[in-house]
């Protein structure tokens, strides 16, 4: 990959020299912009654009015009990865799709159609089908990878090899087992020297599919990268947003998985509306607790990836993972309901994740607790939603009025509150 990487400096050198005026401006304005960042203290950003922000930015200045020189792969045959690649190709990029089974690819070059997972819908004609790795992710700008959570490292190591100045966005929604790792970490831990995205917001494939408008954003520290994103997929029925607040983006699709399930399960008890506008808000000032803690910016969980993504998925049942909710609120195990899903729901492993991480470093996550107790410790749900409810008085958005840290505070006044309506009930009852 080094050697690789110093060709492309090279090459990067040469044809600098001849570069025009917009993509200079495109660079220094990069260079001003990862300064900026490093001086913050924020450390995620670089101190020189690499090669690899070099090489997109050095394309900007046509590609913002015609998107159509973009090279794109993406990486998974799935719902989300065979959409996303068809708004590209539908968009006029030299798009190709890589599946990892040959016959699938077979299959789909035939019939234009992603049989198992969007059956019914014809794709793009100019869509391009691979499932040999090496030729699908060579000379292309972008790799979108697209794949579950579980098999994001797997497959970071499998392009190592090939990776020559690309750039790689995620589009990925989960965590890493047992590392707390989220894609953008995986991806700086298995290819340091690429530059990276993370592409999240309410994007139910299906919808898309059915080109029923829909935005997302696009978070990267480059802001080339971010720029050919929007050019590569945006369009009259697809709005893309950008951000530079990756781990924030990020974070929200992670996370509101967690909160379609608690919410399919609760539409399983036939809850109310207020029911679900309090889980829904609740999960909102979990989410943002925990980005807080683990370094976003909790002004991003206001976003399309935060309350956007949170609003779609616990309102629909083409969320897996409202879907998995309400199968378990219905009486299957995890284990029922994740075979007859068949499909990615990564909520399931993230609850796992979320609740580890958050009890180890002691931040504040009832919710999630609670969805851990029901589906991992047998506990009733019942007793565990009570047990919700009457837990100690908290602010309601804790960036406004904090918490008292310590609870402790709180736990007296809930158990003054509580022996005062004791003694009266006591004394209305004499
Ligand atoms: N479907 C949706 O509406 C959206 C999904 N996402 C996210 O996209 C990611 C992928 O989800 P979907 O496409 O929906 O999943 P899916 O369940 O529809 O498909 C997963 C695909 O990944 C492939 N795959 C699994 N392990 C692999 C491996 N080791 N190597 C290569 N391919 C492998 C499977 O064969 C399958 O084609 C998830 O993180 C999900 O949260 C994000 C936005 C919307
Ligand atoms: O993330 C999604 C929509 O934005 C898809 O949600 P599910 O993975 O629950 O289907």
């Amino acid at each position: 990959m080094t050697s690789a990487n110093d060709k492309n400096i090279e090459a990067n050198i040469d044809d600098n020299q001849t570069e025009s005026k917009a993509a200079e401006k495109q660079n220094s304005l990069l260079s001003g912009i990862i300064e900026r960042a490093t001086k913050s203290g924020l450390g995620r950003k670089k101190l020189n654009p690499s090669a690899v922000e070099s090489a997109v930015a050095k394309n900007m200045a046509e590609i913002h015009n015609n998107p159509t020189k973009l090279r794109l792969v993406f990486l998974g045959g799935g719902s989300f990865g065979t959409a996303m690649a068809n708004l590209a190709a539908r968009n006029g990029c030299d798009t190709t799709l890589w599946v990892r089974n040959k016959r699938t690819v077979k299959a789909m070059a035939k019939t234009q159609t992603n049989k198992k997972y969007l059956p019914g819908y014809k794709l793009d004609d100019r869509l391009k089908y691979s499932h040999d790795l090496q030729a699908a992710v060579k000379d292309t700008d972008i790799i979108f990878i697209a794949v579950p959570g579980l098999a994001f490292r797997e497959t970071l190591k499998n392009i190592a090899p090939f990776i020559s100045g690309q750039s790689i966005v995620s589009l990925t929604k989960g965590m890493e087992k047992d590392t707390f790792a989220l894609m953008s970490d995986i991806i700086k831990d298995e290819l340091p020297e690429v530059n990276f995205g993370v592409m999240s917001g309410p994007n139910l494939a299906i919808e898309i599919m059915k080109n029923m408008p829909s935005a997302t954003v696009i978070a990267s520290d480059s802001e080339a990268l971010r720029h050919a994103v929007q050019a590569a997929l945006h369009s009259a029925f697809f709005r893309v947003f950008a951000s530079d607040d990756v781990r924030g983006v990020e974070l929200g699709g992670a996370l509101k998985n967690i909160y379609a399930i608690a919410m399919g399960m609760a539409a399983a008890y036939e809850v109310g509306e207020n029911t679900k506008a309090m889980i829904l808000t609740r999960g909102l000032a979990e989410m943002s607790r925990f980005g807080v803690h683990s370094g976003a910016n909790p002004l991003t969980f206001l976003g399309l990836s935060g309350v956007g993504d949170l609003y779609a998925t616990c309102s629909s049942e083409l969320s897996r993972n409202y879907r998995i909710g309400n199968m378990l609120g219905r009486g299957m195990t995890i284990d029922a309901a994740v075979k007859k899903l068949g499909q990615t729901a990564e909520g399931v492993n993230t609850i796992q994740q979320v609740h580890e991480k958050a009890t180890k470093e002691g931040i504040y996550m009832p919710i999630t607790h609670a969805l851990h107790a029901v589906i991992y410790e047998d506990k009733a749900a019942l007793g565990v939603a009570l047990h919700l409810m009457e837990a100690g008085f908290r602010s309601d958005v804790e960036f406004v009025m904090e918490h008292d840290h310590s609870n402790a505070s709180l736990t007296a006044q809930m158990q003054t509150a509580s022996k005062a309506k004791h003694k009266k009930d006591d004394d209305d009852n004499q």
